[in-house]
């Protein structure tokens, strides 16, 4: 059983005057539970639409989608899931316990079992401390631990997350990175969407890329951005000589401080390459696959798909 299963999502959007927008072209994926799945794609690619949809609030043109087995509008999926939007706010005037009383009792927690809720989440997010104080007191960062304390006080399965670390400083990036991971532990299924791709890098186990309506990337982020056969060396001891004598042994080569990047037709040739470094004194500390960055990489597919 897939957390979130979608066949072939088309959406158009009727238009008065500027006629049909197609957002959604055939969108299929699946989402296994537990898993954190990111969806990224520049402005316009469909994000948002194909999130509205799973969330019963717009209807698709055409296709099916799935949560946990149901039909994604069905009333009982409507207890499994949350929703952080993006830019949320509360009355001003609340403390960060009582939004959780509020949105606790909308989601049918009530009585104890919702005290004991939001003291549980208040703690999970770091906000006991502060759950006396006015929203309106709260920098952005309290205010996206409390966005989350609301999305897991009726024990929802599937959180739907946008944004959630927009505006937030590098500290409390690392917060919400460390509470993602948390609440992955605890087995809740995360569909994240997020423009800040370092995030998405160190927390997505599976990610989509989407551009004008349809995916046009999918899988790990690991087998994504792997370079085909390419490796970063550190070494110690390198000359320009014994850097030049891999030169004719590899497909290309560039070295920076103690780094050397090699391409080579088949990881065979690596052999090679090590018995080629060590007759030149040259003290090997790591070869590891080498990788583009989350964001290189996605620059590259974009302009590729814009150039079609
Ligand atoms: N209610 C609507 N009526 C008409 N067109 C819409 C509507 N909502 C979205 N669109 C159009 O559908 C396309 C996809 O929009 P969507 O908001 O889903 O993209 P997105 O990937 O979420 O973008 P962003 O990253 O900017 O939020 C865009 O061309 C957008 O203008």
């Amino acid at each position: 059983m897939y957390a979130i299963e979608v066949e072939n999502l088309h959406k158009k959007y009727r238009q008065i005057l500027q006629g049909e927008i197609h957002a959604l072209k055939g969108v299929s994926l699946q989402v296994k539970p537990g898993e954190v799945f990111g969806i990224l794609g520049p402005n316009g690619a469909g994000k948002t639409t194909l999130v509205r949809i799973l969330l019963s609030i717009i209807k698709p043109t055409s296709g099916s989608a799935r949560i946990f087995d149901s039909k994604y509008n069905a009333t009982n999926v409507k207890t499994k899931l949350a929703y952080l939007a993006e830019n949320h706010t509360y009355p001003r005037y609340l403390t960060g316990e009582q939004v959780l009383q509020y949105f606790g009792s909308l989601s049918g927690v009530h009585g104890k079992k919702l005290r004991d809720k939001i003291d549980e989440t208040l703690e999970l997010v770091g906000m006991t401390k502060w759950r006396k104080t006015k929203v309106k007191k709260y920098s952005k960062g309290m205010t996206q631990r409390i966005g989350l304390a609301q999305t897991l006080i009726n024990d929802s399965e599937l959180l739907f997350l946008d944004e959630p670390t927009d505006g937030i400083d590098a500290l409390g990036r690392k917060e919400i990175r460390d509470l993602l991971l948390k609440l992955k532990e605890q087995g809740k299924t995360i569909f994240l969407n997020s423009h800040l791709l370092s995030e998405v890098e160190q927390i997505c186990d599976q990610i989509v890329i989407m551009n004008k309506g349809e995916i046009i990337r999918r899988g790990t982020i690991d087998s994504l951005v792997a370079k085909r056969n390419a490796y970063k060396i550190d070494v110690v001891g390198a000359t320009e000589t014994s850097v030049a004598s891999l030169k004719e042994k590899v497909q290309s080569i560039a070295s920076v401080d103690n780094q050397i990047h090699v391409t080579v037709k088949e990881v065979e040739e690596l052999d090679l390459i090590i018995d080629t470094l060590r007759s030149n004194s040259v003290s090997i500390r790591s070869i590891i696959p080498d990788r583009q960055s989350l964001e290189d990489y996605f620059v590259d597919v974009i302009g590729k798909d814009g150039d079609k």
